[in-house]
């Protein structure tokens, strides 16, 4: 058995919810270590989406907790919980649309410095927000776009936009549900270079929900398997994946994706 001597920064401890009688997550339990990239895969409906609301505090747990560096998050909002640090690209529910991709920014940037949005601001505030809006226009590859609704902007300059409001709030633990779902060729891989740095300056806990094979090997430091809602298998990528329960499960008896 492993011993762990220290704690980690986001631990599931026997997490469950059940629908029903569905149990779509089944007594989970992981350990999430800073400047980590642990990749959630497995087939579909096999509870990786459950198993992140349960993280962000979208869903209730039925047993079982979620540990933030320790601390017991209970039964916290997601509110609360991204104000702790948790921090999560939503599927295009954040947004605002009729605001300016810039203004969707900067309301985040002001809540995580304390402004709130209070009309008068000292120049000196208005200065550091408008720099800290210009750098994540930047990361995310939007810059050209700032003074449009948001509204306006594809599909995958949408996600991107929601991937520059979570940075904004600049969470330890980093979620990304499928990060370039319908993104064109040319948009997927500015949200994985960025995923890929932030992963490289090692500060972070990044959890990513991906069926992509490909993504999934040239991110993941460590693979955890849901089948059924239960954890098949956690470790090291490549060891993980030529498992034969897990190719079983996840890939099809046939082996689909397997390369
Ligand atoms: N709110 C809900 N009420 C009832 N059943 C639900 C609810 N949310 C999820 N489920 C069920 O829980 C199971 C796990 O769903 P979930 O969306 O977490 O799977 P997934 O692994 O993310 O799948 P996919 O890869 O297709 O997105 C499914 O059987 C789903 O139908």
């Amino acid at each position: 058995m492993t011993t762990h001597t220290t704690t980690p920064v986001l631990e599931t401890r026997e997490l469950s919810v059940q629908f029903g009688g569905h149990v779509a997550v089944n007594r989970v339990s992981c350990r999430f270590d800073s400047g980590t990239l642990t990749a959630i895969v497995g087939p579909n409906g096999a509870g990786k989406t459950t198993y992140f609301n349960l993280i962000s505090g979208q869903l209730p747990a039925t047993e079982g907790e979620v540990r933030l560096r320790g601390r017991v998050l209970g039964g916290r909002s997601a509110a609360h919980r991204a104000r702790a640090g948790l921090g999560r690209a939503f599927q295009l529910t954040q947004l605002f649309p009729r605001l300016s991709v810039a203004d969707n920014l900067r309301l985040v940037v002001q809540a995580k410095l304390g402004l709130g949005f209070r009309f008068w601001q000292p120049a000196s505030h208005l200065i550091a927000v408008d720099r800290e809006v210009e750098a994540l226009l930047e990361r995310v590859d939007l810059a050209g776009r700032a003074e449009v609704p948001a509204s306006q902007l594809s599909h995958g300059g949408q996600r991107r936009l929601e991937v520059g409001m979570m940075l904004a709030l600049d969470p330890e633990v980093m979620m990304f549900d499928e990060p370039t779902a319908g993104m064109s060729l040319d948009e997927a891989p500015v949200v994985l270079n960025l995923i890929r740095s932030i992963k490289e300056a090692g500060e972070k806990t990044i959890l990513l929900v991906e069926h992509k094979m490909d993504v999934i090997r040239s991110l993941a430091d460590r693979i955890i398997v849901l089948n059924n809602g239960t954890l098949l298998a956690d470790g090291e990528p490549a060891e993980v994946m030529s498992l034969p329960s897990v190719r079983q499960a996840y890939l099809g008896e046939s082996g689909e994706g397997a390369t």
